[in-house]
């Protein structure tokens, strides 16, 4: 499991740090040294600039300094502003016998390598536009924690954030790595154990989360399991049937034992593995043995309204997506009884017109809101749990913004739920494997190759966990 800290947190755990004053500044050292460290693993020796600000970024940025220069490496300093007199950064700082320069830009642009050392967890405010002209000057950028400007809780850029190549940050990725925009300035990003104590990390319990194996588990298949042990999974079709395939075959994939497609009508070319029923869907619904139902993709918006109603009613285990959502529009509180629905950024904001602010205090606000796990869909899809844990993934490529790769999306959630897995699991198990299996395809990819690819994606999950 890989918890992600924001700022706030961080400066937690280090306020928690034992015997603060060496500890601290020991700290720094170990971070100066990991910023070293991946600098001299990925360049050739070249002429260095470190732009350092007034705090403990500075400081770190520092200690950077003198470590590469004790490697022979042209290193300068070129101070924003000075450090407050005692703190670590002023001591780091007063250890640096280097070449102090003043930020020109003509020197920044001359530099082979800039060193971002300007402002990290501590960023207060905007950056002002003279250091904004600084940052952008430069030509390759390594960044210290975050690149100065990324607002390292929500991933908003405050006035001006560079382009880093590389990001060293410490202890724990922040949310800010991983979320939009800030994530695409952060280039390659690297997290770096600096001997921060455990007994101070675990001072904070984790409610956030990278989505990874590990935050989940997918259930095995019972040896002598039959096709209703691994769960019956109903799924609405309408005027529009080949969202609810696609959805269909993603959850079988994805290792539901059964898949019924309620219509009103036959569905000429439904794949054989398909159950089509066109029974009154009351009496669907009032057989006990379709516990989880996905409501929504390509049904209209008035049929998966009434549909939502009815099967929340009866107290089913359901995935609401499209039109199920155009249907809660302004009217979220008729989510209440819903397992997980998984609105893109368009939707979300239609249902829930009085959340705003960042994406991922947003999907929890509506997670608490509505009490269900809300799977806010993207390049960086944040799922929320009502009881305020979130995850955020980053493993899907842009090739996923295509149609019918929400509809897999919804079928996978749908198919995990029908194996017992819990919403909030079951949806960050499905976000992950959407963008694993997405990825497995590469250039090119369609929706329906995503169900296919699941097979051969859940087989090396397996065996790297067994490995
Ligand atoms: N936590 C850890 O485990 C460890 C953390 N470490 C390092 O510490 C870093 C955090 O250090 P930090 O708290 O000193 O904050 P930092 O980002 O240097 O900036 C604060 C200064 O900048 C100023 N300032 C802010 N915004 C501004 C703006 N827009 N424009 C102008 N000024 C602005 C602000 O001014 P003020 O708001 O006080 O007026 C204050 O003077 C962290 O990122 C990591 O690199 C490591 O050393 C090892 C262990
Ligand atoms: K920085």
């Amino acid at each position: 499991m890989e918890p992600l800290f924001t700022p706030r947190e961080m400066a937690a755990i280090d306020a928690a740090a034992p015997n603060r004053g060496t500890a601290s500044l020991d700290l720094m050292e170990n971070a100066g040294r990991a910023v070293t460290r991946a600098i001299l693993r990925r360049y050739p020796p070249c002429r260095v600039l470190v732009l350092a600000g007034p705090g403990n970024n500075g400081g770190d940025g520092y200690v950077a300094a003198r470590l590469l220069a004790e490697r022979g490496w042209p290193v300068a300093v070129a101070p924003i502003a000075r450090p407050r007199a005692g703190s670590d950064a002023a001591i780091a700082a007063a250890r640096w016998d280097g070449l102090l320069v003043s930020p020109e830009t003509d020197r920044i642009r001359a530099a082979d390598l800039v060193i971002d050392a300007v402002f990290g967890s501590g960023l207060a405010r905007e950056i002002a536009p003279d250091i904004a002209e600084q940052l952008a000057t430069a030509g390759t950028l390594v960044a210290i924690d975050m690149p100065s400007g990324v607002d390292g809780a929500t991933g908003a850029i405050r006035g001006f954030a560079p382009r880093a190549a590389l990001t060293v940050t410490f202890v724990a990725r922040k949310p800010g790595h991983l979320l939009y925009p800030g994530r695409a300035r952060c280039g390659e990003v690297v997290c770096a154990d600096i001997g921060m104590p455990a007994g101070a990390i675990a001072r904070i319990a984790p409610t956030l989360w990278r989505n990874a194996p590990g935050l989940w588990r997918l259930p095995g298949i019972a040896e002598a399991g039959h096709k209703y042990d691994r769960g019956h999974l109903t799924i609405l079709a309408g005027a529009m049937p080949g969202a609810a395939i696609l959805a269909a075959n993603a959850a079988l994939r994805a290792g539901a034992g059964l898949v019924t497609l309620s219509a009103e009508q036959a569905i000429a070319g439904a794949p054989p593995g398909l159950i089509v029923r066109t029974d009154r869907l009351s009496d669907l619904i009032a057989d006990t043995r379709r516990r989880v139902w996905l409501c929504g993709p390509g049904l209209g918006v008035e049929r998966a309204g009434a549909a939502l109603d009815a099967l929340i009613a009866a107290g089913r285990a359901i995935v609401a997506d499209a039109d199920a959502l155009t249907a809660c529009a302004d009217a979220p509180e008729r989510l209440r009884g819903v397992s997980a629905i998984t609105p893109h950024e368009g939707e979300f904001a239609r249902i829930f017109p009085g959340i705003d602010g960042d994406k991922l205090s947003a999907a929890r606000a509506a997670a608490a809101r509505t009490d269900t796990v809300v799977v806010l869909k993207g390049a960086d899809t944040v799922i929320a749990a009502p009881d305020g844990r979130a995850a955020i993934n980053d493993n899907a490529p842009p090739t996923l913004a295509t149609a019918g790769c929400g509809d897999t999306l919804a079928g996978i959630i749908a198919g995990l739920l029908t194996r017992k897995m819990n919403p909030f699991e079951a949806a960050c198990a499905a976000v992950w494997l959407h963008g694993e299996a997405a990825r497995r395809i590469g250039p090119g990819l369609i929706a329906e190759d995503l169900a296919n690819a699941l097979p051969e994606t859940i087989k090396a999950l397996a065996e790297r966990r067994s490995s």
